[in-house]
C-alpha cells in the first residue's frame, strides 16, 4: 500500500488511517512557514529559525483533546460514599480554549455538579474531561454541551449542571477589541432542569 504514513509528534506507533488525511509534521511545519511569511516575516533569521518545530509542538499540546476519549477517563467510577446521594459540584476548573473561528484563546472557568445515581466519578476525572473537550476548537456552547452530555451519557446521573464563564481573545485582542468581558453559558440535564436543583446549584457557586 503506497498511503503516506501520518506520524503524530511523539507517538510514533499512533498511525491514523488514510480517511484522516493528516498531514505530517513536516507539512505542518511548512505551513507556519507560510504564515511567517505571509505576516512579512523573514524565515531565515535566528530566532525563527525552530519556531516552525515549536509552534507543531506547541499545538500537539494546545490541540491534544482530539486523541483523547472523554470515555475513558470517565469509566472510571466509584459506589462505596455511603450512600452519599446529594449534588457533587467541582467548580473553579480553569482551562484554555481556542475558538472554532479565530483560533484565539478563550480563557475561563467550569463549574461542574451532577447529583449521583449511586455511582460517583473522581473529582479529578470531572476536570480532565473539561480539559479533553477545552483542547479542541470550539464554541463556548458547544464546550458546555460537551462536558453535560459526557458525563451525563457515561455515568449517567439523575442530573449534570455546568456553568462556563469565559473571556474570548478574539473580542478581546481584535474585532470588537472589548477586554474584560465575560461570556456565561449553562447546561442542565435530568433532575438539573427543575428550578429548585438549578437555584441550588447556583447558590453553591456564589459562596
Ligand atoms: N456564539 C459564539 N460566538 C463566538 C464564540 N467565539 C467567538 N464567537 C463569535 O463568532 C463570531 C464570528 O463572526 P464573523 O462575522 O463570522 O467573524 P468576524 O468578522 O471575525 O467577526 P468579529 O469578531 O465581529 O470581527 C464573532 O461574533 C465572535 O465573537 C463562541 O464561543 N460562541
Ligand atoms: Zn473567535
Amino acid at each position: 500500500m503506497d498511503a503516506i504514513v501520518n506520524k503524530l509528534p511523539g507517538k510514533e506507533e499512533n498511525m491514523l488511517d488514510d480517511s484522516n488525511n493528516k498531514p505530517t509534521q513536516a507539512e505542518a511545519e511548512e505551513a507556519v512557514r507560510t504564515l511567517l511569511r505571509w505576516m512579512g516575516e523573514d524565515i531565515t533569521r535566528e530566532g525563527l529559525l525552530d519556531t516552525p518545530k515549536r509552534v507543531v509542538k506547541s499545538y500537539s499540546e494546545l490541540f491534544g483533546g482530539y486523541e483523547a476519549d472523554p470515555s475513558d477517563v470517565l469509566g472510571r467510577t466509584f459506589e462505596e460514599v455511603a450512600g452519599y446521594n446529594d449534588i457533587v459540584l467541582v467548580k473553579d476548573i480553569h482551562f484554555h480554549s481556542h475558538c472554532e473561528h479565530h483560533m484565539v484563546p478563550i480563557i475561563g472557568k467550569a463549574h461542574v455538579a451532577y447529583l449521583p445515581d449511586e455511582r460517583v466519578l473522581g473529582l479529578s476525572k470531572i476536570a480532565r474531561v473539561v480539559d479533553i473537550f477545552a483542547r479542541r476548537l470550539q464554541t463556548q456552547e458547544t464546550l458546555t454541551s460537551q462536558v453535560a452530555t459526557s458525563i451525563d451519557e457515561t455515568l449517567a446521573p439523575r442530573g449534570v449542571a455546568v456553568m462556563i464563564e469565559a473571556e474570548h481573545m478574539c473580542m478581546a485582542m481584535r474585532g470588537v477589541r472589548k477586554q474584560g468581558s465575560t461570556t456565561v453559558t449553562t447546561r442542565f440535564t435530568g433532575e438539573f432542569e427543575k428550578p429548585e436543583n438549578q437555584y441550588r446549584f447556583l447558590e453553591m457557586l456564589r459562596h
